[in-house]
């Protein structure tokens, strides 16, 4: 089996390459970096007829990352123009060096794009791991050069990360190159994967320069992959089965005006498999069926109380805020034994009242907490900018204060568990930003945990699962736009069922025509 994807901070790649230098015969990580990416920009994006690139080098190693890339594309016999935004007397020893071997080869320097040129490809290396926009923001003339490489509407070929983008967290304060590929060193870094990251770094290789970066620093974060989620699915089902071998999710919310949200849920966690799903029904003259969806039971909220068969409980699509639903989410946390998924107006009430907050951190059944950012700066008592341009640090954070497994949710959902492990989502696009999908993700997540998956994975393979439906309606053109959350649970299934029989279907029966 493969290992999963470990991602690294700017802080842990730095002690990797102290770690590298430190070795007897050190490796110029430079004139690797530079070889890799001038093969995958020849491999990807040149072609005889597509021969002319524009090289932007910056003022540190990333520039010095370009020389070594724009030094071999011409030796390849590629043309190659080189604009230089530093000064040579700043730059380290070994982007010194390249800018020299550039230099020696009789390539030309530029400071600006020329006006009278025409390329096919662009190379980014204006700034790399050594940016921090938030602390140091880019000045108007660099702005300005970004905006017109991106108004060039080329082929963009990104150094380690694109320029203006924070490796760390993703953000992109002013502006940042918008890469086809980006070619990252070393290791993945968090920023590439979630936030503005997944706007601007395009398709992403990973170089990892012949050092094993595991062995030198271990890691306490991993993308989420379809590799690593097919390591997480449920055992094909024995053929001798009944309903009761899957579990029975209770859904609470659908208070008045809000039914939908609970109902989404319920198919949720119908279409990904429990055995069993109840609505416990908050609206003071609930509905008794579902005409859309008639295998779900739905039941006034005290009802579901009254079930002692239930597997897990799914809290908070359409719970509302009213006095009823907070006595009825005290009572779930002070008396259930049963693992919690706890969604919307759930994670809401719990952020105003802290005895709530209290009694979740005492639980010892799994409780699983599924915010987007408004919902997680609630939690913590902040603002949604403070959690956005921290994701990590806030996911990281929920899980350590309410001792719960965490998805903050969004471009590039982040999972965190108590131990400190995290996992970032490669799944999803912007088709799911329209109102139920959480719902949906939160019934999934129920059907999962009532199937018998422990909560860790449950959450890992639901968030990933919901991201990847949406991605299989994107190629049939069934979104982004006007993508629904009913098509996300369809889609889910069908890949659910994919993953878990293969392509091949088990017929018990059928007719042989061949002569024995
Ligand atoms: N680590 C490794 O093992 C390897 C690293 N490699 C490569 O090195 C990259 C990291 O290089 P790096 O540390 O030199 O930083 P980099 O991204 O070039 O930018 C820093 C430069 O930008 C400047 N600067 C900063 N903010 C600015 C602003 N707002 N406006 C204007 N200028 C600003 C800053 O100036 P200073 O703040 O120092 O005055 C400094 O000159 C990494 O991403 C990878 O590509 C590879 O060679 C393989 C091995
Ligand atoms: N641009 C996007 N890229 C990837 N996933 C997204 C994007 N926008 C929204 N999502 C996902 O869609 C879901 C939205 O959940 P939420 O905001 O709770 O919706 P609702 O409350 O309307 O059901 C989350 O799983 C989130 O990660
Ligand atoms: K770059």
């Amino acid at each position: 089996m493969n290992n999963p994807i470990p991602l690294y901070s700017t802080a842990d790649i730095r002690e990797i390459e102290q770690l590298a230098v430190a070795r007897p015969n050190p490796p110029n990580l430079m004139e690797k970096a530079g070889l890799a990416a001038a093969h995958i920009t020849k491999d990807k994006l040149l072609s005889d007829d597509k021969n002319k690139i524009l090289v932007l080098a910056g003022p540190g190693n990333n520039g010095g990352d370009a020389f070594v890339t724009a030094r071999y594309l011409r030796t390849w016999g590629f043309q190659v123009t080189t604009i230089f935004t530093g000064e040579p007397s700043k730059l380290s020893h070994d982007a010194k060096q390249a800018l020299q071997n550039w230099l020696s080869m009789g390539g030309e320097l530029y400071h600006d794009i020329p006006s009278s040129g025409s390329w096919h490809v662009i190379i980014d290396g204006l700034f790399g791991i050594g940016l921090n926009p938030a602390k140091s923001p880019l000045d108007e003339n660099y702005q300005l050069l970004i905006e017109a490489v991106n108004n060039m509407n080329l082929p963009v070929l990104a150094l380690d990360i694109p320029s203006g983008l924070n490796a760390d967290n993703g953000t992109a304060p002013s502006t940042a190159i918008k890469a086809t590929i980006t070619a990252t060193f070393i290791g993945l870094k968090p920023g590439l994967v979630t936030h503005d990251g997944c706007e601007y770094a395009g398709e992403i290789i990973l170089c990892d320069l012949d050092l094993d970066a595991i062995s030198m620093k271990s890691p306490q974060s991993w993308l989420m992959d379809e590799t690593l989620i097919k390591t997480l699915l449920p055992a094909p089902r024995p053929a001798n089965s009944h309903k009761g071998a899957f579990g029975s999710v209770g859904i609470i919310g659908g208070a008045s005006g809000m039914i939908g949200a609970a109902l989404l849920a319920g198919s949720g966690a119908l279409k990904l498999g429990a055995g069993r799903v109840y609505l416990g029904l908050l609206a003071n003259q609930p509905s008794t069926v579902d005409p859309a969806q008639p295998e779900l039971m739905l039941r006034p909220v005290d009802e579901l109380f009254e079930l002692d068969h239930l597997t897990c409980l799914v809290v908070g699509p359409g719970l509302g805020k009213e006095i009823s639903a907070c006595l009825c989410l005290e009572k779930i946390l002070q008396t259930s034994s049963l693992p919690l998924v706890l969604d919307a107006d759930a994670l809401n009430l719990i952020a105003h009242h802290s005895e709530l907050a209290s009694v979740l951190r005492t639980r010892h059944a799994p409780s699983l907490l599924t915010p987007h950012a408004a919902e997680a700066a609630r939690l913590l008592g902040t603002d949604i900018a403070t959690v956005q341009n921290h994701r990590m640090k806030a996911a990281e954070d929920l899980a350590r204060n309410f001792n719960c497994s965490v998805v903050l949710k969004g471009a590039g959902s982040i999972c965190a568990f108590p131990n400190g492990h995290c996992y970032l989502n490669a799944s999803g696009n912007p088709g799911l930003s329209s109102a139920g999908t959480g719902d949906v993700l939160s019934g999934m997540t129920g059907a999962l945990l009532a199937q018998g998956l422990t909560s860790e994975n449950a959450l890992l393979l639901a968030v990933y699962l919901h991201g990847a439906a949406a991605d299989a309606l994107l190629e049939t053109l069934a979104g982004p736009i006007g993508m629904t959350a009913s098509e996300i649970i369809d889609s889910a299934r069908h890949l659910l069922n994919q993953w878990v029989y293969g392509h091949h279907a088990r017929f018990r029966y059928s007719h042989a025509h061949s002569i024995y």
